[in-house]
C-alpha cells in the first residue's frame, strides 16, 4: 500500500514551562521528498523531530508517521524509521564494523548489507577502527549508515552536516539524494540555507516555533524577488552593471549580445537567507 503522506503534522504545539517551542505547526512530507525545516537556533527544529520520533509528546495537535499517531508508538515503529541526531549514540568501544553488525542483528538485516553500506559511505578501510577514535566526519557517516541500515521508509536528519568539512558534506548530500530517489521520505533540519536550497524539494521557514512560509526553495526565491534585477558584465566596463528588469534593459542586453559584448548575465533573485530575513525580520544565524 502506498501512503500519500509519510509524515502528517496537524496544528502541533509544544510548551516547556514558560517557553512555547512550537505553535500551530502543520505540514506533510511525501515518500520520495526531502522536506527541509529551516530556522535559526531555538526556532523549534529539534523539538519537532523529537515529537515525530516519539521522544517527546506534543502539548496539542496531532502528528502521524506512516499513518500511525506519534502518541501511540510501539517498538515496531522504529523498524520503519531512521534517525540522525547529535545524540545518536554509537558504541565507542566497538569497531565501526561491530557497531553496524550489532544493529544489523537487532533489525534482522543481512550481514552482507553492512559491507555494502560501509563501502557506500567510504568507511570500508576504517571498519576495524574503534568508533570512539573516529574523526567527526567519519563518525557522522557511520551514524548515517546505521540510521539507514534497515532501509527505513522515513528518515529524520537533525542538522546532518553541521560542522563537517565540504567533502564529507558532499558525500552525505549524495547519499541523501539517493535515498530520496529510492522513495524515502526525508525530514531534514538545517540552519544552512545553501544546504536547504540544494537538497530540499520543499522547505518550511521556521521562526520562533511557527512556520512563516512553506514552499519549494525556488518558488520562495521567485515570490520574494521584488527588485527584479539583472547583473551583467560587458567587455568595455570595469565593473558589473545592475539593471532593472524592463523593456529598455531587454533591448540593451539584446544589443550587447548581438555585438558580442555581453560576457556574463545573472538574474538577482534573493537567496533563501534573504527570503528568511524578509519574511521574519531576522537572520538565520
Ligand atoms: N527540554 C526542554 N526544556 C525547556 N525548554 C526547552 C527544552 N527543549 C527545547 N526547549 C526550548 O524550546 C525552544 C526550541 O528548541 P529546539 O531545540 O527545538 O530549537 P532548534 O531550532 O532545534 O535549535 P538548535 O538549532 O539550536 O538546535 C528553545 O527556546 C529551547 O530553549
Amino acid at each position: 500500500m502506498t501512503i500519500k503522506n509519510a509524515i502528517e503534522v496537524i496544528n502541533i504545539a509544544k510548551s516547556f514551562q514558560n517557553t512555547t517551542a512550537l505553535d500551530q505547526v502543520s505540514f506533510t512530507v511525501q515518500p520520495g521528498e526531502i522536506f527541509g525545516f529551516l530556522g535559526p537556533s531555538g526556532s523549534g527544529k529539534t523539538t519537532t523531530i523529537k515529537i515525530l520520533t516519539g521522544q517527546l509528546l506534543p502539548t496539542n495537535g496531532e502528528a502521524y508517521v506512516l499513518g500511525q499517531s506519534v502518541q501511540a508508538y510501539d517498538e515496531h515503529r522504529y523498524e520503519k524509521i531512521g534517525i540522525v541526531t547529535h545524540q545518536s549514540g554509537l558504541y565507542d568501544k566497538l569497531s565501526v564494523y561491530q557497531n553496524l553488525l550489532f544493529f544489523a542483528k537487532m533489525f534482522g538485516v543481512p550481514v552482507a548489507r553492512v559491507d555494502k553500506l560501509l563501502e557506500r559511505v567510504g568507511l570500508s578501510q576504517h571498519k576495524k577502527k574503534l568508533a570512539g577514535k573516529l574523526s567527526q566526519g567519519m563518525r557522522q557517516r557511520l551514524v548515517l549508515a546505521r540510521a539507514i541500515l534497515h532501509q527505513p521508509q522515513v528518515l529524520f536528519l537533525d542538522e546532518p552536516t553541521s560542522g563537517l568539512d565540504p567533502r564529507t558534506t558532499q558525500t552525505i548530500h549524495a547519499l541523501i539524494r539517493e535515498l530520496r530517489d529510492q522513495g524515502t521520505a526525508i525530514l531534514l533540519t538545517t540552519h544552512d540555507m545553501l544546504e536547504a536550497t540544494r537538497l530540499c524539494n520543499r522547505v518550511a521557514l521556521l521562526n520562533a516555533g511557527r512556520i512563516a512560509e512553506c514552499a519549494a526553495p525556488q518558488a520562495l526565491q521567485l515570490k520574494y524577488n521584488r527588485d527584479q534585477q539583472y547583473r551583467v558584465h560587458i567587455a568595455s566596463a570595469a565593473q558589473d552593471l545592475l539593471l532593472p528588469a524592463s523593456p529598455e534593459t531587454t533591448y540593451q542586453i539584446n544589443q550587447w549580445m548581438l555585438s558580442g559584448q555581453l560576457e556574463t548575465i545573472h538574474s538577482c533573485e534573493p537567496t533563501l537567507e534573504d527570503v528568511f530575513l524578509t519574511v521574519t525580520g531576522r537572520s538565520l544565524k
